[in-house]
C-alpha cells in the first residue's frame, strides 16, 4: 500500500512519515503539493474538513493503489474564543473516504484579531513570536502550549485516528463515514 500526501509542508510530511511507517514500515510515502480548493486561511470546521478532502482526492489513485492523505489547518469560532481546528482525510482507491479531527486549543485575542483582518495564521504566529516558519515544526500548537504538542504531534495524532479507522475498514468492512 502506498501512499501520496498532499502538500510538502513538512509538520505534515513529517507527521505522515512518523505514523504510517510505525504501522506499514514498507510503506512508499511521496508529498506532493496538492491545492486545498478552499480558502488559505479556512474558516470552520466544514471549510477546513472540505480542504482535507480535496487534497487527498488529487493525490489518491485508483489504478496504482494509492491512498491519498489531506491535511488541513484552520480556525474557528466557540463560545466567543478562536479555535486552531485541523482536519485530516484519506481517500482509498476505491474513492472511500475517511476522515479525522484535532485537537483544539483557543488563540489569543490579538492573534484572532488579526485572522478576522483577512490574515493567515502562519505569517501571524510568525511575527507574534518574531519567528521564521514556525508553521513547519511547531505551530500555533507547539507555541502556545510550551512545546507540549508540537504541530507534527498534532498532525500525527490526526494520522493515528485516519489509520486505525483505515485498518477497522479493511478488517470490517465499514466505518463511521
Ligand atoms: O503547504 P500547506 O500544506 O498549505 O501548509 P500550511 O502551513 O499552509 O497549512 P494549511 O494550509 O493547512 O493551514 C492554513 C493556514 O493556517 C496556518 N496554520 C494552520 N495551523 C497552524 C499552526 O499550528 N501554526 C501556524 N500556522 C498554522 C497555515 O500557515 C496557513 O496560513
Ligand atoms: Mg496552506
Amino acid at each position: 500500500m502506498d501512499f501520496i500526501i498532499g502538500s510538502t509542508n513538512q509538520a505534515k510530511v513529517q507527521a505522515t512519515k512518523n505514523v504510517i511507517w510505525h504501522y506499514f514500515p514498507n510503506a512508499k510515502i511521496t508529498a506532493v503539493e496538492a491545492s486545498s480548493g478552499v480558502d488559505a486561511q479556512p474558516f470552520g470546521d466544514e471549510e477546513t474538513i472540505t480542504g482535507a478532502i480535496n487534497r487527498a482526492r488529487q493525490v489518491y489513485s485508483n489504478e496504482q493503489n494509492v491512498i491519498g492523505i489531506g491535511l488541513e489547518g484552520g480556525v474557528r469560532l466557540l463560545g466567543g474564543a478562536m479555535y486552531i481546528c485541523n482536519w485530516g482525510a484519506l481517500v482509498l482507491p476505491n474513492e472511500h473516504v475517511i476522515t479525522a479531527g484535532g485537537a483544539q486549543i483557543p488563540l489569543p485575542s490579538e492573534v484572532a484579531n488579526e485572522i478576522h483582518q483577512g490574515k493567515e495564521l502562519g505569517p501571524v504566529i510568525d511575527s507574534y513570536f518574531r519567528a521564521k516558519g514556525l508553521r513547519q515544526k511547531e505551530g500555533a500548537m507547539g507555541m502556545f502550549t510550551a512545546g507540549a504538542v508540537t504541530r507534527i504531534d498534532l498532525f500525527a495524532h490526526i494520522l493515528h485516528l485516519l489509520i486505525g479507522q483505515l485498518q477497522y475498514h479493511f478488517e470490517n468492512g465499514t466505518d463511521g463515514n
